[in-house]
């Protein structure tokens, strides 16, 4: 018989939601209440009886509450296995009453520290005696019933009025799971607190990621695979995962995956211009900045209207109905912007399948964070790819020196090429791309294929040359030899934007003075993979 009846209940939360309706409902299947401080107090205002935990220990509840359950009166009623002739002595002999049921949740340490709280204000808001009770009894799950989360009360509720006031072994198993995971997440937290934020570790000797479970996702990558949606216990800061969504189907892995990556680059341009990105399989395939937003996406989606299919639009203005009609013209899978005016809202809405997320604000591209692949054996951790190349942090490297035209379409491409993958080949002409090579193996074939693109751009829109003509071109990497500047020459590029450091840049640098180009570099790279 695995059933315990509940007879004594020790009742100590921060969040009190919901604690009098349970208090009560415990209270009237004649269940004796034991409480800590405000929680005792909440339950004696709603008019419940309560016995206090410092009646119960012998000792009052000090230290600011530092010390309050830690007693051998609370953790003996909740350890004693009482099966146990030994144990049911030592209960005998110290009068320590059996708990049944603990119903803790914890000081709200991550809220303490996302609201920007001062050291001392985060450390006393570790919980100690709260997770010792809660790993007590949930080590003791043979007898006691655990609670962490109010979510759980009304299965509670079920679970008591199904047994007769009991719960069962197998309630008590998985609420002493949950209960063993909240506790992991908690101490996570708190670790990886101390080790970031307060001692400014980058690379911590060990590292245990907290994080909840959002959406389970239909599948993942492909179908075969499944897939869920996590989020870190701590502060998030703004991301796909924090966006509204106002409309549309599921969010899928893969879409997720990409307006990531949207988001990731239209962040990169500041709100004072508007700019689209479209995104194909986590790589742009046409971006552009305007001075409305109906242009940007003209122009984005001018670069590879063949790509654009199936895409996911990114914009870093609120959305508004002549763009948001546009957009609808093609198949769309996401659009994601922070707003959208009524006129948008509407136009979307005739295509309910589109999802339309909405943020409320764009992540900051210089803001500090780590990636993390994981490796068959291993995982990979590494600094967010926060470099911005501006400007002051260029080079000129051949005898002509860059039109300021020329250096606007230059820093375009290359923030382009930033969120391209390797290797990135990014020709642009006017404040909108012009063709993207992406993923290549060497890099003149993403030139070629870029070059490529822009031809069949031309085609299609029946221009007179491929938008290459006259174009800057931005290369993540050094190039290793002269024969990927050479096609980007042979595409019509007349000044090259890329790292440098190559052990022949003198070659390179002697075609493009040959060709009569500009050409700077940057000193940065931005591999992707
Ligand atoms: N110190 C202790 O012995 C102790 N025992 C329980 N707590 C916590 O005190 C909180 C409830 O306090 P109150 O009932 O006073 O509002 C709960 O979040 C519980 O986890 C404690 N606080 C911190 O460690």
């Amino acid at each position: 018989m695995d059933d315990v009846a509940i007879r004594r209940a020790l009742l100590s939360v921060s969040d009190k939601t919901g604690i009098v309706e349970l208090a009560s409902r415990l209270a009237k299947n004649g269940v004796e209440l034991v409480s800590t401080g405000g929680t005792a107090r909440a339950l004696r205002e709603a008019g419940l009886d309560v016995r206090d935990v410092s009646d119960v220990t012998g000792f009052p509840e000090m230290m600011d509450g530092r010390v309050k359950t830690l007693h051998p009166m609370i953790h003996g009623g909740l350890l004693a296995v009482r099966d146990d002739p030994d144990h049911a002595r030592a209960m005998d002999t110290h009068e320590i009453g059996a708990i049944d049921l603990v119903v803790v949740n914890l000081y709200p340490f991550a809220q303490t520290v996302a609201s920007g709280a001062d050291r001392d204000t985060v450390i006393e808001n570790i919980d100690i005696g709260g997770p010792s009770m809660v790993r007590s009894a949930a080590k003791n799950h043979a007898y006691v019933t655990i609670l962490t989360d109010p979510a759980d009360y009304a299965a509670l509720y079920e679970e008591l009025a199904d047994h007769d006031g009991a719960t069962t072994l197998v309630f008590r198993k998985r609420m002493a799971a949950k209960a063993f995971a909240a506790t992991a997440a908690y101490d996570s937290a708190i670790g990886q607190w101390f080790a970031f934020a307060d001692q400014q570790e980058r690379f911590p000797a060990s590292l245990s990621l907290a994080m909840t479970r959002g959406d389970t996702l239909r599948y993942g990558e492909n179908p075969h695979q499944h897939a869920a949606l996590y989020l870190p216990a701590g502060p998030a800061g703004m991301g796909v995962p924090q966006a509204s969504q106002v409309q549309g189907k599921e969010l899928s892995y893969n879409n997720l995956n990409d307006a990531d990556a949207a988001l990731g680059l239209v962040a990169e341009f500041p709100a004072d211009r508007p700019a689209v990105v479209i995104v194909k399989h986590a790589n742009p395939c046409g971006v552009a900045v305007a001075d409305t937003l109906h242009e940007a996406w003209e122009a984005a989606l001018a670069c590879d209207s063949v790509s654009a299919f199936g895409g996911i639009v990114a914009s870093n203005v609120s959305l508004d109905g002549p763009t948001a009609q546009a957009i609808t013209r093609i198949f769309t899978e996401v659009v994601i912007a922070p707003g959208a005016d009524d006129a948008a809202r509407q136009a979307f809405a005739a295509k309910p399948n589109l999802r339309l997320l909405l943020v409320d604000s764009l992540p900051d591209p210089a803001r500090f964070g780590l990636e993390m692949k994981s490796i068959a054996g291993g995982y990979l951790l590494q600094s967010r790819d926060d470099g911005v190349v501006g400007e002051g942090d260029l080079t000129v490297v051949t005898q002509r020196q860059p039109t300021p035209g020329e250096l606007a379409d230059a820093l375009f491409a290359w923030k382009v090429a930033k969120h391209v993958k390797s290797n990135a080949i990014v020709y642009a002409r006017d404040g909108a791309t012009a063709g993207i090579g992406a993923g290549q193996m060497n890099r003149r074939d993403s030139s070629r294929i870029a070059a490529q693109r822009a031809a069949e751009a031309a085609e299609a829109a029946g221009w007179d040359a491929p938008r290459t003509h006259g174009s800057a071109v931005a290369s993540d990497a050094f190039f290793p030899f002269k024969d990927g500047l050479l096609s980007a020459i042979e595409a019509g590029a007349t000044m090259v934007i890329q790292p440098g450091g190559s052990t022949r840049d003198d070659e390179v640098i002697a075609a493009a003075d040959e060709a009569g180009i500009a050409m700077v570099f940057t000193g940065k790279r931005h591999f992707r993979h």
